[in-house]
């Protein structure tokens, strides 16, 4: 399999008139493994899980280069097949630094990632207060990662994000993607749209480009379904809390629980080993049975005594 085949692939599904990705949010092996157990054909490395389970803090520029590499690797290379689309933040520098960004990405096996017109110090497009960099910066930030794309003959999708709605408004938003559009971006991603009308809008105003939605539940974008999302015209949609949304849920009941009963009171089925068999138990038995490898002649399931 060629390192791009997965960016391609991802590449051939937005090119299909009648393709749709719809990619929910992991931010570790766990929820990427779970998220493909339910069947879903592209995946989404959110920045601000990264950040949270990385290093347990908010989304406020804290990840490095290295930090959301080496993330998205680990994740794409689960299913190497699976596209990956990764959070690339502002890029994480100058020109050099969003080529080598490009570059990484590209030979870890990332589909597509996204280059946002924020400051370095930047913050979650559902935050209030954000500031930007001028559209020459931002387009400078589009075409270096362009350039490397071409550069070292990769299909990564190149998806051009503003974060300018909140500060700017819609048309200077829309000056914007045009101009990362005539950079040779790929994908253009409008942080925050603000209703349903504008979903329409953008789409309208820019085809036939393809648009991105980012469907973040409570923040400054009413709920739009996958199925809306399609019929609005995006042709992709993400949902970067897919998974750590329910988790955050999930850990805090059940941490309440085991404070005030002493026990997790865990779902009977969920053992070692079916925890496991999510993260390719069964297949690591078997590679080591064909290397010849006696580790687990006996299995891995417990005998009655
Ligand atoms: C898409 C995003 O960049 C992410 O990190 O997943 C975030 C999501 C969020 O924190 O609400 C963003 O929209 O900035």
């Amino acid at each position: 399999m060629s390192l791009s085949s997965s960016a391609t692939t991802l590449r051939k599904i937005i090119e299909d008139p009648n393709g749709f990705v719809c990619a929910p949010g992991v931010y570790d092996g766990l929820s990427a493994r779970l998220a493909l157990a339910a069947g879903f054909e592209t995946l989404y490395m959110t920045g601000a899980g990264t950040a949270a389970s990385v290093h347990g803090h908010a989304d406020l520029g804290v990840c490095t280069l290295n930090d959301m590499r080496a993330n998205a690797e680990m994740i794409a290379n689960l299913s190497p097949s699976t596209p990956l689309i990764a959070d690339a933040d502002t890029g994480y520098g100058g020109p050099i630094m969003v080529a080598r960004t490009t570059e990484q990405y590209a030979r870890s096996g990332v589909a597509a990632f996204h280059i946002e017109d924020q400051v370095q110090t930047k913050r979650c497009g559902h935050l209030g207060g954000k500031q930007l960099v001028d559209i020459t910066t931002y387009t400078t930030r589009i075409r270096a990662a362009v350039q490397a794309r071409k550069r070292i003959g990769s299909d990564i999708v190149v998806i051009a994000r503003t974060d300018a709605l909140q500060s700017f408004g819609y048309e200077e938003s829309l000056a914007r993607l045009r101009a990362a559009r005539d950079a040779g971006a790929d994908v253009g991603f409008l942080e925050g749209v603000s209703s349903r009308e504008m979903c329409a809008q953008v789409v309208r105003d820019l085809a036939p480009w393809p648009i991105l939605l980012n469907m973040v539940e409570h923040g400054s974008t009413p709920t739009v379904s996958a199925q809306e999302a399609k019929e609005l015209g995006f042709k992709l949609i993400i949902f970067p809390f897919a998974t750590l949304g329910p988790a955050m849920t999930a850990m805090r009941e059940t941490l309440a629980k085991l404070k005030r009963t002493g026990l997790l009171g865990l779902d009977p089925e969920l053992t070692p080993q079916m925890l496991f068999r999510v993260c390719g138990l069964d297949e690591s038995v078997k590679l080591d049975a064909e290397a010849g490898g006696a580790a687990f002649d006996g299995g891995v399931d417990l005998q009655e005594k």
